[in-house]
Order: C-alpha cells, then structure tokens, then sequence
C-alpha cells in the first residue's frame, strides 16, 4: 500500500515536472504517515483514507508548487535570501507543509486558530526536520508579518481571506487563494483595494477536478 502510493506520489511530481529528490519524497511520506496518526486523535481533517489523503490532500497541494516556485523567483531575491510566506488556516499542514518540503529557499508559517493544529504543525517540523516550517497558533487578523506570500487552501471568502490577513502583507507582497473552479462570484465581490492579476488553472495528477489559484495584491492608492 505505501510502495503504491509512493508510486503514485512519484509519478505526480513528475508529471508536474517538480523534479523532486528522494530525501523530499520521503519527507511527503512522512508527513501522510503523520497525518494519518495524528488525524485519530487531534481531528485534522475530514478525509481518512489514505488513498483520498494522497490525491486530495499532497497532490492537490503539489499542484500549485510550480506556480509558487516561479513566483518565488520572479522576486529576485539575492542568494542566501529568504522568501517569508505565510499560510493561512492550515489545518493539518495543507498546503503549508508541502510548500515547505518543495520550497526550502522558503519559510512558511503556518498559521491556525486551533491550538491542536498548530501544534501538529509544530511537531511536523520537528519530525520532518523542517527548519523553514513553522505552526503559529493565533488568529490571521493578529499577525503583522511581513510576509512576502500570503497564501491559503479552503479557508474562507476572498474578501474575508484578503480583508483578514491584509497586515500580515509586506509591501509588495501577493496573496495566493488556492480555489476549485473559477470563483467568479467572491472575485466579484472583491473591493478595490485588492487587484486580482491572474487565474490560474491547475491540474492535480489523478484527481479530474477543477482547481486554480487566485493571485492578488493589495490596492493602496485607490483615487
Ligand atoms: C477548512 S480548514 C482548511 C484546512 C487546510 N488549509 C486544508 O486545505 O485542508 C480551515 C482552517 O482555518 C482555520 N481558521 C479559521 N479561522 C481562522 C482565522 N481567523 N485565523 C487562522 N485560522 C483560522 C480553522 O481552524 C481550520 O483549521
């Protein structure tokens, strides 16, 4: 059963081209491996099954990596420095401790407001040996960053995600709102001080679903 989802874990990064290496591989595994027994007793998530957990949890999280990684990079940070992100609602670590293996030139915060969470996140880290993951057990409105990403997966409206975490934000910061199909109706709902600057389809290896991510950015002068 491991082996196959091994398998199955492989042949998605590969297709979304992330060229991970072995001791990542073995990170991911690790992380559903923990979720699956800590899922028991701390309630992270709905979905149970271990097949379910790999394609709706790790793979459909993988999926948005390439997009994160081209951001990251579009941000011409010198070498040796770092990218600041935070996620937001986390849960159980999705897509935060993904974006952690796949992007180690990142640090993720992960923020939740249930204290369980947050220390699963906490002990994820430790386990992993993720020193660029953090859990932060706190409400999103009480964060001031700054974060150069902000990001989440399933947590709430666009104008409640950008309306709350809005001074977590650096400057020039973006936010990243992993959705399913197009949210047409919450981007119309979105103020003027938030820009939407691009839908992006994704496609998650072995799940037919529709999924994109919503990239924004805060709006100051809006004269
Ligand atoms: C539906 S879960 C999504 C979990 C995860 N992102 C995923 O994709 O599986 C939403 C999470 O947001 C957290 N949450 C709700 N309001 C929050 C807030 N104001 N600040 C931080 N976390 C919050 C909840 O505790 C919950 O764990």
């Amino acid at each position: 059963m491991s082996a196959d989802l091994r398998k199955q874990l492989e042949q998605g990064a590969q297709a979304l081209q992330l060229n991970l290496s072995a001791a990542q591989v073995d990170q991911l595994m690790a992380f559903l491996d923990l979720l699956q027994k800590w899922n028991k007793v701390y309630n992270l998530t709905a979905v149970r099954d271990p097949q379910e957990m790999m394609t709706h949890h790790l793979l459909d999280s993988l999926a948005a990596v390439p997009a994160l990684r081209r951001h990251v990079q579009s941000l011409g940070k010198a070498a040796g420095e770092r990218t600041a992100q935070l996620d937001v609602g986390s849960g159980g670590g999705l897509p935060g401790v993904v974006f952690a293996v796949c992007c180690p030139e990142v640090d993720i915060h992960c923020v939740d407001t249930v204290a369980k969470k947050a220390a699963f996140l906490q002990q994820a880290a430790v386990a992993l040996k993720l020193t660029n993951l953090r859990g932060i057990h706190a409400r999103v409105e009480s964060l001031s960053g700054p974060y150069d990403i902000v990001s989440c997966r399933a947590f709430a409206s666009l104008v409640d995600f950008t309306t709350w975490s809005r001074t977590a934000m650096a400057p020039h910061a973006v936010w990243l709102a992993m959705k399913g199909k197009h949210p047409q109706d919450e981007i119309d709902a979105l103020g003027a001080g938030v820009q939407v600057f691009h839908v992006e389809p994704l496609t998650v290896p072995g799940l037919d679903a529709e999924r994109c991510i919503v990239w924004m950015k805060p709006v100051t002068d809006t004269l």
